[in-house]
């Protein structure tokens, strides 16, 4: 609880001047403990502050007791806040409030008084620090927001909680920020989440030796495309390359290769048996010789292109990645899936996901971590669920969350670039959840750093603009 109050009060005096006027909002669990450490932290750097105790004295127990002593016996005062006026008060003459009202412990509605406290706070002008987690908001995923704190700023302790990355929950945190205090992430239940960070990347991505060769860095083929569809083939396998794919073959229909050798001369060609434009099954053994194989982008939904892919899923004993059309031709045997040894990746966004696992978008919405979890513990296979925080799900049941990424990327393409760079980096990591979240971490960084730079924006940042500037990302971790 020191370590934790203390960095948080170190963060806070980073973003709030001297002369600033501070009230710490203090409730009765170790929550409400940060808060008497952050008031005397405070007080120590020359902060004017207020600590107000919404709770009873007797609530105060534990450590939370022994920091309130501290802090007085530090010369502090502490103010026993009742009425929603007085609150109102102390809100209205400051310029920050920090939020130590409720963490993790709560349990079922929010109760008076501090129900219509956590109004106060919210309709307050002041700028809000919430210490953990905003007041009142669950840390888990599938709960709905009963009452909760609109932060501004959250300082998440240790490690984020999985409401941080679900969509109808996280913009209560407003920006937020962990504070370390020490703790392994092993200690923690799995209510918290790992984020795969820009260190992490750095830690796992793998280094090309001197006397590496084309065949060193992996031999690929992406197989998809039918007729009417030629870009999305050509954008994987453009990806693919970019991201160190040392030799890579795009297997498509016959009149889609013009097309495609002309945006990608990189590219080795396999010219796959069609009919009238759609991909049909054939020549599947082939598929033995490749490292690795993306497939589905681009392939359309026939019965013939269906057989093709459950084939590929069955017979190829390399790791396969599944996206697009493919995810739709999987899910008409998923038994198939469960039965494959090799490695299979699957890269659904949430219209995909619902359409696996047969609920609805808004379900996936709300409990994307369990869901996601279980479907890859049932089917043995690593799923990639997108979006604006993407789940990375092990199929023993691991998870990592990137967070990169903006709604520049939410346009036809990119998820066929996604599915380009996890092929190129599953043929060059010796671990594959490395792989696939350096993937997305890199693939959501290139288009955040496009946008910053000021060579794209939001609006005109197009997949194909993703490609040529991975490089930009690439240069941060080489
Ligand atoms: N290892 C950790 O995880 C650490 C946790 N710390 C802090 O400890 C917090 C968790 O502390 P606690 O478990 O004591 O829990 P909280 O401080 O979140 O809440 C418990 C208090 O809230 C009241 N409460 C619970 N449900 C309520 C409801 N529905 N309506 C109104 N009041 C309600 C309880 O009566 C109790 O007084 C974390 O959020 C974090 O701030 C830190 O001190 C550092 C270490
Ligand atoms: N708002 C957003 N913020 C961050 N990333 C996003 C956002 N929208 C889309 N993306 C990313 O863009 C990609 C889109 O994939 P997908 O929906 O499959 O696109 P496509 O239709 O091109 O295949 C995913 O990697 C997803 O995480
Ligand atoms: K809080």
């Amino acid at each position: 609880m020191e370590n934790a109050g203390r960095h948080m009060a170190e963060k806070i005096s980073e973003r709030v001047s001297l002369d600033q006027h501070i009230t710490i909002v203090i409730g009765g669990g170790n929550n409400g403990g940060d808060g008497f450490v952050i008031a005397r932290c405070l007080k120590e750097k020359g902060y004017q502050h207020h600590a107000c105790q919404l709770v009873p004295d007797q609530k105060i127990k534990g450590d939370a007791l022994y920091h309130k002593q501290v802090y007085e016996q530090f010369g502090g005062m502490i103010e026993r806040v009742e009425t929603l006026d007085q609150l109102k008060e102390k809100c209205a003459s400051s310029d920050v409030v920090v939020d130590a009202v409720l963490g993790i412990g709560i349990t079922g509605t929010i109760r008076e008084p501090l129900r219509r406290m956590i109004e106060v706070i919210n309709e307050a002008e002041a700028v809000v620090f919430s210490v953990d987690i905003p007041s009142g908001l669950p840390a888990n995923e599938n709960e709905v927001v009963d009452m909760s704190v609109n932060a501004d700023y959250t300082f998440v302790v240790e490690a984020p909680k999985q409401s941080a990355f679900v969509e109808g929950l996280a913009p209560y945190y407003g920006e937020w920020e962990v504070v370390s205090i020490g703790i392994p992430l092993a200690a923690f239940s799995d209510q918290k989440q790992m984020r795969w960070q820009h260190m992490d990347v750095q830690r796992t991505f793998p280094k090309r030796t001197s006397f590496s060769h084309k065949g060193s860095h992996g031999k690929g083929a992406v197989v998809g495309g039918q007729l009417s569809m030629p870009g999305s083939v050509a954008l994987t396998a453009r990806a693919a390359l970019r991201s160190g794919a040392g030799l890579l073959t795009v297997a498509t229909v016959k009149d889609n290769i013009p097309v495609v050798a002309n945006q990608c001369v990189e590219a080795m060609y396999h010219v796959w048996r069609d009919d009238q434009g759609i991909l049909i099954d054939d020549s599947v053994s082939s598929l033995n010789h490749y490292d690795a194989i993306a497939i589905g982008m681009g392939m359309g939904r026939a019965d013939e292109s269906q057989k093709l892919t459950l084939r590929i899923v069955n017979e190829i004993n390399r790791p396969v990645i599944v996206d697009a059309d493919g995810l739709y031709h999987i899910k008409s045997d998923l038994e198939v899936v469960r039965a494959r040894l090799a490695p299979l990746v699957i890269t659904p966004h949430l219209g995909e996901m619902a359409m696996l696992t047969e609920t609805t978008i808004a379900e996936i919405k709300q409990a994307p971590f369990s869901i996601t979890k279980q479907f890859a513990q049932k089917y043995q296979v690593y799923v990639v669920l997108k979006g604006k925080f993407t789940i990375i799900t092990t199929p023993r049941g691991e998870q990592v969350v990137t967070d990169t990424g903006n709604p520049g990327l939410a346009k036809g393409g990119s998820g066929d670039v996604l599915s380009g760079v996890i092929l190129a980096f599953m043929m060059q990591h010796n671990e594959r959840l490395p792989a696939i979240a350096n993937a997305c971490y890199l693939h959501g960084l290139t288009a955040d750093m496009s946008i910053t730079s000021g060579r794209h924006t939001e609006t005109d940042l197009l997949a194909s603009d993703v490609i040529d500037e991975l490089s930009v990302a690439f240069r941060t971790i080489v």
